[in-house]
């Protein structure tokens, strides 16, 4: 049997030719590049690629086919990559990013007038607080009205939760990301202590119904289960859940809110951070109506909706990988009225001044059906 150091000298040796052969490849693309712009043809055909596909599956052995058909796709993806004039995307895709860069200002506000889902002492308005010194808060009845509000420039931002250490994904403003348009310009990780408050006089073993947010309720399931004959109600928010149970005339309910809450509604704190894990952090976004890219953004999300066909969010990911990108989140909901169709969420790790952005920005649109950038940013803490 041969060893080890002659089986590879072997596998090197056809590696030289498949990379050779490679390269080669790739010029005979760059020409079919020529040749379709000087006609003003597509540079990606999809019947031509199906049959490479199919053609690439029945050269090889059963076992090896979906390797062969992955390997050709690659192959082509690469031959696209090289047949498209990178300056004509350049231009359309990228000028806004670039003017976006020259226009916002040096310094991100300190004060600004922003919107909050809820009242005061909500989660929302310590994330403001976070993102600004001296914020103006309006205060919203819904996500929905946040969004409206910044949309219609009644208000300069908008402040909404995404995602939490122990529930996941908000949906709803996931949801409301499609309807709306926005930009992401901050986002911050804001620690959450959840406290059972009550109005003076009221004993822990005194309380019968339990107010606040379906997340806030999520977070709290091993304390809650300690107090018995308790009912738990959801309420739109944590802060109108304390602010419900000071305006109640019964001395037996009881409201999970932050702790901020209990001084602005006079109430007293029964029992002090009781959500079910320590390192329970909700992340905010806040969002403008036009794309404003603070210095030192490192950060882009991205909304996509990709080609309904096996393998397409993989080849996404594909190009995170091969740009060196990475991948910081990921999510994806439903497209109402679109059977299983999806819109994908990505966050991906790419300072606004390195090159592999620039290339993900000004080639991104190969990839996919449609994709909404909306904007780079830091996250604050
Ligand atoms: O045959 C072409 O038209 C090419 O551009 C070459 C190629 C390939 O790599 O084989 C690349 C892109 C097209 O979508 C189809 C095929």
């Amino acid at each position: 049997m041969a060893d080890l150091s002659q089986l590879r000298s072997e596998i090197d040796r056809i590696d030289t030719q498949l990379f050779e052969l490679f390269s080669q490849r790739v010029d005979v693309a760059r020409r079919i590049g020529d040749y379709k712009r000087e006609r003003g043809l597509a540079v990606f055909d999809p019947t031509r690629e199906r049959q490479k596909v199919a053609d690439a599956g029945g050269r090889v052995p059963p076992e090896l086919s979906t390797y062969a058909q992955v390997l050709m796709e690659l192959l082509m993806e690469a031959a696209r990559s090289q047949e498209v004039d990178p300056a004509a995307f350049a231009d359309a895709d990228f000028a806004p990013i670039e003017r976006a860069v020259e226009q916002t200002p040096a310094v991100f506000p300190s004060t600004a007038q922003v919107a909050c889902q809820g009242v005061e002492g909500a989660y929302s308005q310590i994330a403001a607080d976070r993102f600004f010194r001296h914020p103006s808060i309006s205060y919203l009845d819904s996500f929905e009205g946040v969004f409206r509000a910044v949309e219609q420039g009644l208000c300069q931002y908008g402040v909404l939760p995404i995602e939490n250490s122990t529930a996941g994904s908000v949906n709803k403003v996931y949801d409301l990301m499609m309807e709306h348009d926005f930009h992401v310009t901050r986002t911050s990780r804001v620690r959450i202590d959840h406290n059972l408050l009550a109005k003076p006089g009221t004993r822990l073993e005194d309380v019968r119904d339990v107010y606040s947010h379906e997340q806030a309720i999520n977070q709290s399931q091993a304390f809650l289960s300690t107090l018995p004959n308790v009912r738990v109600h959801v309420v739109e928010n944590t802060a109108m859940a304390a602010k419900r149970v000071s305006e109640s005339d019964r001395a037996d309910v009881a409201a999970l809110s932050s702790r901020p809450c209990a001084s602005l509604y006079g109430l007293d704190v029964l029992a002090e951070c009781v959500q079910d894990r320590d390192n329970n952090y909700t992340r905010f976004a806040c969002i403008s109506r036009d794309l404003q890219i603070f210095p030192g953004a490192d950060r882009t999300s991205l909304m996509v909706v990709l080609n309904h066909e096996p393998g397409s969010l993989y080849k996404m990911l594909a190009k995170f990988y091969a740009l060196d990108l990475n991948l910081l989140k990921l999510e994806s909901r439903p497209i109402p009225e679109r059977e299983f169709e999806f819109m994908f969420y990505f966050e991906v790790a790419a300072p606004v001044a390195s090159p592999e952005f620039k290339t993900l920005m000004t080639t991104i649109g190969q990839h996919c059906q449609e994709y909404r950038y909306l904007g780079s940013y830091t996250e604050v803490l």
